[in-house]
């Protein structure tokens, strides 16, 4: 039986009494990026610091490709890298100098260091900056550094908590790419409260809410998650207000321009309504369609779901 890259089984962490993350689990088993989604507080860093053997958890297990942490923590450090929310850097040595000393941490062989920092500086694009000082680099460049040292021994999982905090909008977009090209050959989990980052580099996501897993699924499961309620319909002559109000489930009726957004409470029998209706009274109706929710409508429905 082929292991999972990661498997985390019920875990659970309490900062004294209070709990921040409750009986979490979740499963990576091929290569890609899985979104860690949550609002400030929900209990990602707390995760993903256990994940990475910088916390002991309360309860639970997490095996890397079928090591469990708890007993094995050199083997399993071995197979992740961690970019924190601050870059581990050391500012006053150069890039080689530092990605030298990840490499000997990370207990890569000495003859194999060499190669090791070319292939991650390469990837990274940061080959041309080797012997500046990092103090000298842009922000960019700086998390740049960060990413290639959390792959410098070439681990089988890289978690990213908040990548791209603090960066312009054109190094978000490079970082974003960097990213994906690392989850080609490994997988990766970053941890992230920005839905668009989710949507713009993940393929799967699991979000957490106050300690707790409120959804698991693709981007399109979690796109669909909550059912719409509004119908967008076009009509060549459409009814008055009120005529509207009388069609079964309908709630509310916004006219705006050529657009009428009806609000209803099921969104199937009030489509067949409207559409048998129009037929009758000639209302010439163009087109009815439920209008998607946006990904915002759905993450907002995420956080409130745990009180
Ligand atoms: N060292 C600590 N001692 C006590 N409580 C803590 C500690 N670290 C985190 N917490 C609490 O645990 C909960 C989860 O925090 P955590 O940092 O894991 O969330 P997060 O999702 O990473 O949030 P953010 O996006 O703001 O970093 C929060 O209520 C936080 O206040």
């Amino acid at each position: 039986m082929v292991n999972s890259i990661l498997k985390v089984q019920n875990l659970t962490h309490y900062y004294g009494n209070k709990v921040a993350v409750n009986d979490i689990s979740l499963e990576i088993k091929s290569n890609g990026v899985l979104g860690l989604l949550g609002s400030n507080g929900a209990g990602k860093s707390t995760t993903i610091n256990i994940l990475c053997g910088v916390l002991s958890p309360t309860k639970g297990d997490v095996f890397i490709n079928g090591i469990n942490i708890r007993n094995n923590q050199i083997a399993s450090k071995k197979l992740i890298g961690f970019l924190p929310q601050k870059a581990p850097l050391y500012f006053d040595l150069t890039v080689n100098e530092y990605l030298e000393y990840c490499a000997k941490i990370r207990l890569i062989p000495n003859v194999k260091i060499r190669n090791a920092v070319e292939r991650v500086k390469q990837l990274c694009n940061i080959s041309h900056f080797s012997k500046a000082l990092i103090r000298s680099l842009s922000g960019g460049y700086q998390q740049r550094v960060g990413i290639a040292q959390a792959i410098i021994h070439d681990p089988k999982l890289v978690v990213f908590d908040e990548p791209t905090n603090g960066l312009d909008p054109v190094q978000v977009l490079e970082v974003r790419k960097l990213i994906q090209t690392i989850s080609k050959d490994r997988a990766v989990l970053l941890s992230t409260h920005i839905l668009s980052e989710v949507q713009a580099t993940c393929s799967n996501i699991i979000m957490i809410e106050k300690g707790n897993k409120v959804f698991s699924g693709s981007i399109e499961d979690f796109n669909n998650y909550v059912a719409p309620n509004t119908l967008s319909i076009k009509m060549i002559l459409p009814p008055e207000l009120e005529e509207f109000l009388l069609i079964c489930g309908v709630e509310e009726v916004d006219f705006k321009n050529e657009i009428i957004l009806v609000k209803t409470n099921d969104i199937i029998k009030t489509s067949k309504a409207i559409i048998e209706r129009s037929i009758k009274s000639n209302w010439g109706l163009i087109e009815i369609f439920p209008l998607k929710n946006s990904l915002d409508d759905v993450f907002a429905e995420l956080s409130s779901s745990i009180n």
